[in-house]
């Protein structure tokens, strides 16, 4: 579980963010250029009423006629109608362009969390990835589907109508600004204020319904007791409480409203006074001050709905710093592409490079239980095994991510010669991909042809996934099916260096023999660190470490092993005696899970 001293993923800044989204918006370089056009258009178009309008008022002032009015009303429709087609088609379009962008992002987030370095996802904080890659996703998907349109529309029309009202004249959109102080204090209040009230809404909500559904479900036990009244009691105070703090919740609303309302009569009083101020100096006419007003008032519906929106904004911002922040954990590169740090290209199964493994005093603690190995010194020489065996958590898988680079040693070194190897670990997580066997297969090897992959294939036992090769959507395999296709999958990647995690661990009895075959064809010269429950395959490793408590306790071959009285010795006599099982429940010290 994460503490408060553990160290949560990283969250993005606002100017990470905003870059973020200037990549997401240059993929869709056409449509996002697309719909600004649209939008301007719109918010454009929206101003032909007002204007129009305004011409109105001068005509009917100056006695101009009928035709001429109707042809500004005319015209006044006419922009009416064509505004709002305009606005309509950039809904449209940036619908889709908002699904794509979220789609893209979801997409990206989802590919960084799976090439996340295991360090990086320590115990404490699994939870925190994974409220990103759910909560925070839908957070951002849910707000940007309805704040995008809102920010976007509000934004031209404010642009719009602060330009018309400057070209009117300038004092007009100096007067408009008389609102802003309104607005900015109102809004500034609200946020305080509504996001305690709607949280503590959410709270009684709940804690009514859970008076309730406590009431419902102990009816009898309330009964026997005679004891309903005070149910009822409890069920009405609750509710009585969260009508209560929803109460002050319309009231934080209205409070809004007033600010909101204030601003608007400040806003177009002021614009009424200096228009009618220009008039009588000569300045402007009478249509001009109309078309003024009208302006300004057609911008009280995108201005709340911008301010009412600002807590999705906020929300949504917020969400956005938590996935950019999972992003920039795990950048795209080359060598992560595979995800397992394969190797790359498929080479002939059997020709790989050696590879020596130097391990000296290295330690790795994970932050949030500071357990992990201590001072492990270890020197696996080429196309020979060191096998890691112990109890469960003495600290063989933590040396295994530290080997296959999962985890950055704090103290002492991994030297890999050649140092540009990468190495290639088999989880004990057994899974199978979507698609063909093939395309299991290919997964390290995209360049493997059907002949390597069946070479594979019968290397690892695995003559039954021959026919099954090319079958679009397979059965589910079943786990030793699946750990065998893991096997074969490593051969195919033919890395100089294999790390092998309890391949066997999983998998039913029937399997083990498969699978064990698999890995000793796995091994054949080539470098390799095995773990094993199962010391039978481990006896014919070259060397073997006993880990215990992080630390290698013993070090040596089988036989050396043997002839040491320590744990290992134990461990052999009991397993070949049958008296432990795979889970080494005997009870015996030396259990090796
Ligand atoms: N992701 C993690 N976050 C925090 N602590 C961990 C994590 N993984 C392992 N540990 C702790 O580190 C210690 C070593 O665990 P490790 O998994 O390396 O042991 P192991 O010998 O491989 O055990 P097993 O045979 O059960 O896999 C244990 O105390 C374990 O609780």
């Amino acid at each position: 579980m994460n503490d408060t001293a553990t160290p949560l993923l990283p969250i993005a800044t606002g100017a990470r963010v905003r870059v973020v989204i200037g990549m997401l918006l240059r993929r869709h370089r056409g449509r996002t250029v697309g719909v600004s056009v649209l939008f301007l258009a719109a918010s454009g178009l929206g101003i032909v009423l007002p204007a129009c309008l305004g011409r109105v008022v001068d005509a009917v002032s100056s006695d101009a006629g009928l035709a001429v009015i109707a042809g500004w009303v005319a015209g006044a429709g006419a922009g009416a109608v064509g505004a709002a087609a305009v606005m309509l088609w950039a809904a449209r379009v940036l619908t889709g362009l908002v699904q794509d962008l979220l789609a893209d992002l979801r997409e990206d987030v989802f590919a960084s969390a799976m090439r996340l370095p295991v360090s990086t996802v320590d115990d404490g904080e699994t939870a925190d990835l994974l409220s990103r890659v759910t909560g925070d996703v839908d957070a951002v998907a849910e707000a940007g589907g309805n704040v995008v349109p809102v920010l976007l529309s509000a934004g031209f029309a404010i642009g719009v109508s602060v330009i018309a009202l400057t070209a009117l004249d300038p004092w007009l959109a100096l007067a408009g600004v008389a609102s802003v102080p309104f607005y900015v204090l109102g809004t500034r209040a609200f946020l305080r204020r509504s996001r305690v009230v709607f949280r503590e809404v959410r709270v009684r909500e709940a804690a009514r319904s859970q008076a309730v559904l406590d009431a419902v479900e102990g009816i009898e036990t309330l009964t026997a007791l005679n004891e309903q009244h005070h149910a009822l009691a409890r069920v009405a105070a609750r509710a009585e409480d969260s009508i209560r703090m929803q109460i002050e919740g319309v009231r934080v609303r209205n409070r809004l409203f007033r600010w909101i309302n204030g601003g608007e009569l400040v806003g177009l009083g002021a614009i009424l006074a200096t228009g009618f101020l220009l008039h009588a100096n000569g300045a402007i006419t009478v249509g001009m001050v109309t078309t003024a007003a009208l302006v300004f008032h057609r911008l009280f519906d995108p201005v709340g709905q911008l301010i009412f929106g600002l807590d999705d904004i906020q929300r949504a911002a917020i969400g956005l710093a938590r996935l950019v922040g999972v992003i920039d954990l795990a950048p795209e590169t080359d060598s992560a592409a595979s995800g397992t740090a394969a190797s790359g290209t498929a080479r002939t199964v059997g020709d790989h490079a050696r590879v020596e493994l130097d391990l000296q005093d290295v330690g790795y603690r994970y932050p949030s239980t500071g357990r992990g190995v201590v001072d492990v010194t270890l020197r696996v020489e080429p196309g020979t095994t060191a096998a890691l065996v112990g109890s469960s958590g003495s600290g063989k898988s933590t040396l295994a991510r530290v080997i296959a680079g999962h985890h950055l040693p704090e103290s002492g070194s991994v030297r890999l010669e050649p140092a540009a190897t990468t190495p290639y670990y088999v989880s004990q997580e057994l899974h199978q991909f979507r698609g063909s066997l093939a395309d299991n297969l290919r997964l390290v090897a995209p360049d493997a042809s059907q002949d390597e992959l069946v070479a594979a294939l019968v290397a690892v036992d695995a003559e039954w996934a021959v026919e099954l090769l090319a079958s679009v959507a397979p059965a589910p395999l079943d786990e030793g099916r699946i750990q065998q296709l893991a096997i074969a999958r490593a051969l195919l990647a033919n890395p100089a260096l294999v790390i092998l995690d309890e391949a066997t661990a999983d998998i039913g009895l029937h399997h083990r023999d498969a699978v064990e075959s698999a890995i000793r064809v796995l091994r054949r010269d080539r470098t390799t660190v095995l773990i094993s429950h199962r010391l039978e395959p481990v006896s014919t490793a070259e060397q073997i470490a006993v880990f215990a408590d992080g630390r290698v306790a013993q070090l040596g071959t089988h036989d050396e092993l043997l002839a040491a009285d320590g744990p290992y010795r134990s461990f052999w006599l009991a397993q070949s005696a049958g008296r432990i099982d795979r889970t080494g429940a005997s009870g015996s010290t030396a259990g090796f899970r």
